[in-house]
């Protein structure tokens, strides 16, 4: 069985930089023909000329015949300035604000402190330029309850955001509750959406404590329980057009997640096209596929649909232990399995 769709693009990827940007870009730039590429190296993209600047690097490691396209977006910070969203705009390669609250995840130690209190000038620009807000949305308050962090985050930010400034754009990132769905649906369509990962549609978090710890299941926000997860797949298999395709690929070194702190993150470019399909296939739902994969997401930033194909065969494929780089290695998503559906540009 085959499959042919309009070439996917992933609406929230990190790419990282130098040697670990080398050898993650092509596993991207294969299947997707856009991306919109999170800013939180270290320093962070804080500015529309650093974000220039890291997109003339991930031009120039990507293969010479590709025609991957990356979407820059500037990281939040308290210091943000409503002139900077002013050069973004007029930059043509910025598309997105990224908001981080400070300590909610990695490399957000420069995050945003009161979003309300201290970025509203500069979303009120954002709402002025039609520049979405690209949301990370967890509370870091550590005496709230790490399963809790979003859906308080829904309660005490978004909410109020969404009622004071409802011109602004907000894709709320790798949504992981019943209670993000519930919020999303509640919002107007095309002024509030929200990415959707792989391991969110496919795992719960019983999967982090399968015979024994499994460090490259952990990512932020941590997977969260079965009626959870069978909510966002709902939601993404219905056919609405508020949800859309964002990876959240994150990688790291294999020595920075199987060590007594593991970071947070993972790494599933190689594979997420596959279990997307996977997905859509055992809800019955394979012909809502393209729209999740390949429209939603352009629509709703008002950019064109892709004119490539792509094709999706149905035959299995054993996802390698590990990738090696001289660096080091990076362990994919489901590493060593055998997947059902592959990927193959045309
Ligand atoms: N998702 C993650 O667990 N990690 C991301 C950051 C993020 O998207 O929160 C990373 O940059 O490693
Ligand atoms: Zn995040
Ligand atoms: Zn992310």
């Amino acid at each position: 069985m085959e499959l042919t769709i309009t070439q996917p693009d992933d609406w929230h990827l990190h790419l990282r930089d130098g040697d670990l940007l080398k050898a993650v870009i092509f596993d991207s730039a294969k299947h997707f023909g856009r991306a919109i590429v999170m800013p939180n190296l270290r320093p962070p993209i804080t500015t529309t000329a650093a974000a220039v600047d890291y997109r003339e690097s991930i031009l120039k490691a990507l293969p010479t015949d590709s025609n991957f396209t990356p979407l820059m977006t500037i990281y939040l910070t308290d210091m943000t300035s409503p002139n900077e969203i002013k050069l973004a705009k007029r930059s043509g390669v910025v598309y997105g604000v990224k908001l981080y609250p400070a300590g909610a995840t990695t490399n957000s130690q420069d995050g945003v402190t009161d979003l309300l209190g201290k970025c509203f000038p500069v979303l009120e620009e954002m709402a002025e330029e039609n520049i979405p807000l690209l949301v990370h949305g967890e509370v870091t308050d550590p005496s709230v309850d790490i399963f809790d962090r979003e859906k308080v985050f829904i309660e005490t930010t978004l909410e109020p955001l969404v009622q004071r400034l409802p011109q602004l754009k907000v894709v709320m990132e790798h949504i992981t509750t019943v209670d993000a769905v519930k919020f999303v649906e509640s919002c107007k369509e095309g002024s509030v959406a929200a990415t959707v990962t792989p391991q969110h549609l496919l795992l719960n978090r019983n999967s982090l404590f399968q015979g024994g710890l499994q460090p490259h299941n952990y990512c932020l926000p941590v997977l969260k329980r079965e009626i959870h997860r069978k909510a966002i797949v709902s939601a993404v298999t219905s056919g609405s057009k508020r949800f859309f395709l964002g990876t959240d690929s994150a990688p790291h070194e294999r020595r920075k997640k199987e060590c007594p702190c593991g970071c947070a993150g993972i790494y599933n470019s190689p594979v997420a096209l596959s279990l997307y399909a996977k997905v859509f296939e055992e809800a019955g739902a394979l012909d809502k596929l393209e729209a999740f994969a390949s429209f939603n997401g352009p629509d709703f930033y008002g950019l064109p649909r892709n004119n490539s194909k792509i094709k999706l065969r149905k035959a299995p494929w054993r996802v390698p232990e590990s990738l090696s780089f001289p660096f080091g290695d990076i362990v994919p998503m489901f590493a060593g399995e055998t997947l059902e559906w592959e990927p193959i540009p045309i």
